[in-house]
């Protein structure tokens, strides 16, 4: 597939999705949508492939979703194309992708960036859901997933004014794992993506299943959920080399099998 609003790269076990339209800060528009999850399911059948980066530009993420693309759409068309429907592919991709964020992430930019599994932000980074200030609201998840990762009280305020949360707070409130200096942005997202990308990856995958599920279920069916997985990974040769090696005082060398 040729892509033409994101540069698609691997290196080496990671795949790198760059969101590429710099005269709009990123707005995420159909093709966008399209061209992204497309990518990310490339990976994911990818043997070669065991982690995901996306990330934009030192200037943004993503500004939002394409408000010109969206701005002279009737009720009957949005609801007929289920517009923003195909963001859910990106939710079912099995292998773990980071979202490495600088500048303004906001509305379905921030969206994006809480679709992927944890989110490395630099020092410049703005997180928003400014949608009410178009007279909307979120659409590709914020309402629900921000709540979940920063609380109601957060959500409502960041929901309601609009107002854009930096980096330090987003990492104060939960919803960024971490925060570095802009330049050392890919870098040290890169590493965390190549830690992940030499481990088991049924083990990785199944990790992330499990941590997805904790927002799916109660905690009494999560815990049996989890115990269950963890009880089938006895299964796996990597379980052995993982366990053997720690013994043998050796790295692993992890077979994803
Ligand atoms: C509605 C739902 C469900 C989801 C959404 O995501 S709606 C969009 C939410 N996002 C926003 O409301 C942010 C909109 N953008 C801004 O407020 C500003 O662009 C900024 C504060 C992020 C940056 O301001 P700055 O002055 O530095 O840059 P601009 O001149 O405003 O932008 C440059 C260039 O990009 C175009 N742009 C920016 N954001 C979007 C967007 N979300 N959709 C479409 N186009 C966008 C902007 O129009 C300008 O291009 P032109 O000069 O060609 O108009």
């Amino acid at each position: 597939m040729t892509y033409e609003s994101i540069l698609v790269e691997t290196r080496g076990k990671v795949g790198l999705i760059t969101l590429n339209r710099p005269k709009a800060l990123n707005a995420l528009n159909s093709q966008v949508m399209a061209e992204v999850v497309a990518a990310a399911q490339a990976f994911d059948a990818d043997a070669n492939i065991g982690c995901m980066v996306i990330t934009g530009s030192e200037k943004a993420f993503a500004a939002g979703a394409d408000i010109k693309e969206m701005q002279a759409k009737a009720y009957a068309e949005m609801y007929l194309e289920d517009f923003f429907v195909g963001w859910e592919g990106l939710t079912r991709i099995r292998k773990p992708i980071i979202a490495a964020v600088a500048g303004y992430a906001l509305g379905g930019g921030c969206e994006l960036a809480m679709m992927c599994d944890f989110i490395i932000a630099a020092e410049n980074a703005k997180f928003g859901q400014p949608e009410i200030t178009l007279g909307v609201m979120p659409g590709m998840g914020g309402s629900q997933r921000l709540t979940r990762f920063v609380g109601k009280s957060k959500a409502m305020d960041m929901c309601l004014t609009g107002r854009m949360m930096d980096a330090a707070e987003a990492e104060r409130s939960g919803l960024v794992s971490r925060v570095v200096p802009l330049e050392q942005l890919l870098d040290e997202t890169m590493k965390a993506a190549d830690k992940i990308a030499a481990l088991s990856l049924p083990a990785v995958i199944m990790n992330k299943e499990s941590v997805n599920r904790a927002y799916e279920t109660t905690l009494a069916e999560g815990l049996r959920f989890e115990r269950r997985v963890f009880h089938s990974m006895f299964a796996f040769e990597d379980q052995k080399e993982g366990m053997a090696a720690f013994v043998e005082k050796r790295p692993a060398n992890f077979r994803n099998r």
